[in-house]
């Protein structure tokens, strides 16, 4: 029975989804709805549960507690292969002994027997959409990672389905076909407007692809927003540093005005942010500086902050560089800079000005993540 109050707009609704494996608690009450030709990421840590819910959406293992509707009707009883569904893994296991097109029409001879006619015009659509028209005869061995997860998704697509699940897909491929695939599943995507489930602990792909992104940690969600809203206000400084890289810092109120917080940090440099609710004068406030937000200046500058600091490491990759920074009080900054043509590089042991607006300090809910947010440099010169 339609659920009367579901919203036709909504494909995916989980409400209070939790799940228990010999005694470990997996997933903790978790809400979840994906609307209508939404592209949602689930992104966080190995270990936080993505998988789980993304197996109990696909009917691949029972929750132990909650609702789940899919279009809105109960879906939790429902059986696979009637949820309407498709699902490309990490490992894309295409079928070895049958050809490109065998592979493409499986799914739609399981739904019952269309003429051969309609089989091949269907196959033929997926292969123009996932643009490997001429490869029917091939088979999986005679592709390229890339082709075969071309043609993943084409099998799992040809059917039509309501949601499309996807689980890591793309953390077989080299980091350079990964970019290629980002970009062609959200082309994908935008053609078709099939609703999506994307699973993935990268924060790249998650930024690239979806429309929303759910943050999860521990078996449930911190936080959901767009790509550029969870960027700018990521609200917990673990949400801050997993979307991204942040410089977090502690420090205490010493003013508030008109929501505005004049904060200090302990050896005196102080800054001003926009307040978050809970804070109180002398109470502590948590805060995060994205390293692009420093401009990195050789001397004096005219800016609403400006922090000495000095040079302890830098990384050059030809775009952008990296600098590793110390100032009085906060010995671990990060900061990355545009090097302009003919302009030079700062040096090791170099001392230079930070500069920043109040727009570029993130209020933050917890300083968890203080001190230790950046990603180490992993090439110094
Ligand atoms: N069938 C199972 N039996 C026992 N424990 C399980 C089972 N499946 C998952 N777990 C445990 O549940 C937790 C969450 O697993 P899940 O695969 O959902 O995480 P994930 O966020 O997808 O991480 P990853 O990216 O590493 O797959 C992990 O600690 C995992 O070891």
């Amino acid at each position: 029975m339609p659920d009367p109050s579901a919203d036709p707009e909504l494909i995916l609704r989980l409400e209070g989804v939790s799940k228990t494996f010999q005694n470990q608690r997996v997933l903790d009450a978790l809400d979840l709805e994906i609307a209508r030709g939404e592209f949602l990421t689930l992104l966080g840590p190995s270990g936080c549960g993505k998988s789980t819910t993304l197996n109990i959406v696909a009917g691949l293992l029972s929750p132990d507690g909650g609702r789940m509707t899919l279009r809105g009707r109960a879906a939790d009883r429902l059986p696979p292969r009637k949820r309407r569904l498709g699902m490309v893994f990490q490992s894309w296991a295409l079928f070895p002994h049958m050809t490109v097109f065998d592979n493409i029409a499986y799914g739609l001879k399981m739904q019952g027997s269309p003429s051969a006619a309609v089989v091949k015009t269907k196959v033929d659509e997926m292969l123009e959409l996932v643009r490997l028209p001429g490869a029917e005869g091939k088979f999986p061995s005679q592709l390229s990672g890339g082709m075969q997860q071309r043609v993943a998704l084409a099998r799992a697509l040809v059917t039509g389905p309501d949601l499309l699940l996807l689980d890591e897909p793309l953390s077989n491929l080299d980091a350079a076909l990964r970019k290629e695939m980002q970009v062609e599943i959200k082309r994908i995507h935008e053609t078709l407007k099939v609703s999506t489930l994307l699973v993935t602990h990268s924060q790249e792909e998650a930024l690239v692809m979806s429309d929303r992104i759910a943050v999860m940690r521990g078996g449930k969600i911190e936080r959901i927003a767009p790509p550029a809203e969870i960027y700018a206000d990521p609200r917990s400084s673990f949400v801050c540093t997993f979307v991204g890289d942040a410089n977090v810092m502690l420090g205490r109120v010493e003013a508030l005005d008109a929501g505005v917080a004049r904060i200090v940090l302990p050896t005196g440099l102080s800054l001003s942010a926009t307040a978050r609710p809970e804070w109180t004068i002398g109470g502590e406030a948590a805060f995060a500086i994205r390293p692009e937000s420093f401009a990195v200046r050789p001397g004096p500058v005219e800016a609403e902050h400006v922090w000495s600091a000095t040079v302890t490491d830098r990384i050059f990759k030809g775009g952008t560089v990296t600098y590793e920074l110390a100032a009085e009080g906060a010995p671990h900054l990060t900061a990355l800079a545009l090097p302009r043509a003919g302009g030079r590089l700062f040096e090791r042991g170099e001392s230079v000005a930070l500069a920043f607006g109040r727009q570029d300090v993130i209020p933050l809910a917890d300083g968890e993540m203080a001190g230790a947010a950046v990603r180490p440099l992993t090439e110094t010169v």
